[in-house]
């Protein structure tokens, strides 16, 4: 529609579909690599910067950080532009993947001074590895048992200072000890649609497909908060672009391809709205255990708290009491269902107690 606007300059060159090695390229090339490139988590970002610049100023490694939030807000991308604007080598692993305190052990005697090692899904990280972590994280010590049965001993190692960055999307599960001992906690926000606008029109520029200013809007505005979803929505559209239109973003072209992967105009996808369905036409919306949902819905607990739910609640969508989930006015209006009478009974009662 605004074919005649000035953000658009027009690339409809055909390309074969990419392999999936050109995906992962596409990917890092998405992938903000500097503290400046990356957009939105404003308060965030500006702590960083001054915790950043300090430790360099005092050649120190930095404090350990915790990043916490829902999958696909930048917890890794940011662990990654820090290690890089400390200007140290960045270390990449996980909860699950620590099974044994030697491997945690075999990965913090190989770190230089002030190198950031990356702990994903620290939530997870087993009870034994992470009694080690502890003396690691506050006097840089390892404490390793050698041998068994009698002839065990303990053994102190002295490591390299270093900054851990654990990232979690469930906060509520990291033990208290583990929590203290990250001096920089950090939770990450779901993104304002002017700041998705902006990374999908980058975005857009360098998969070389440009966007206008509503086609960029309308995919900003469905990726529930989340950029990952948003640089996923995206690439859906290109292809859509590339194959019914001239390789050019346009409201339209982003609404028919939205709508047609069945993302609808508030960004929920099948997933949310089977979810939000069944606690409307099964249990006159709620409220509903989270065991209950999971069942009926053939869903991981995890995955409903984790995936589904931060952006319903955030959105008003659903809420959560004490006796379980609760569908909000809005959601009844989503789904074109007229909300039951008991139902604004309950939430009354629910908000005065
Ligand atoms: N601020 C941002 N600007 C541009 N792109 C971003 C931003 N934050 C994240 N992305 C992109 O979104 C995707 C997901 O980011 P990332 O992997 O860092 O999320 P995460 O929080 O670690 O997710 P998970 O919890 O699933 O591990 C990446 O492709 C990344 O490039
Ligand atoms: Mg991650």
């Amino acid at each position: 529609m605004s074919n005649s606007d000035p953000a658009f300059s027009p690339d409809p060159t055909l390309r074969p579909a990419p392999t999936p090695q050109e995906r992962a390229e596409v990917d890092r090339a998405l992938r903000p690599q500097a503290l400046g490139d990356f957009i939105g988590q404003a308060e965030a970002r500006a702590n960083l910067r001054i915790f950043i610049e300090s430790a360099r100023r005092r050649n120190e490694a930095m404090d350990h950080v915790l990043f916490h939030g829902p999958p696909g807000l930048g917890k890794t991308t940011l662990a990654q532009i820090m290690a890089r604007e400390l200007g140290v080598n960045f270390r990449m692993t996980s909860g699950p993947v620590l099974a044994k305190a030697g491997d945690l052990a075999a990965i913090l005697t190989n770190l230089e001074a002030n190198d950031v090692l990356f702990i994903d899904e620290i939530h997870r990280l087993n009870p034994v590895v992470e009694e080690v972590l502890y003396p690691a994280l506050e006097d840089f010590e390892l404490d390793l048992v050698i041998g068994e049965g009698p002839a065990a001993r303990t053994v102190r190692i002295e490591l390299q200072p270093f900054t851990l960055v654990g990232a979690t999307t469930r906060l509520g599960l990291l033990t208290t000890p583990l929590r203290d001992r990250f001096g920089i906690p950090t939770r990450l926000q779901f993104y304002t649609v002017d700041e998705l606008h902006e990374i999908v029109s980058r975005n857009a520029v360098k998969l070389g497909a440009p966007a206008d200013v509503d086609g960029a809007h309308e995919i900003a505005k469905r990726a529930r908060g989340t950029p990952r979803i948003a640089g996923r929505l995206l690439r859906r559209v290109v292809d859509f672009a590339v194959v019914e239109g001239d390789g050019r973003i346009t409201r339209d072209i982003a609404d028919n391809a939205l709508t047609r992967l069945g993302v609808d105009n508030l960004g929920l996808d099948g997933a949310d709205r089977r979810y939000m369905g069944l606690m409307a036409e099964h249990y006159g919306g709620g409220p509903v255990g989270i065991e209950t949902l999971s069942a009926a819905l053939s869903e991981s607990r995890d995955a409903l708290e984790e995936v589904i739910e931060p952006y319903l609640l955030q959105q008003g969508l659903i809420q959560r009491t004490p006796r379980g989930r609760m569908l909000g006015q809005r959601a009844w209006r989503h789904l074109g269902l007229e909300a039951p009478k008991a139902e604004q009974k309950t939430q009354g009662q629910l908000f005065e107690g």
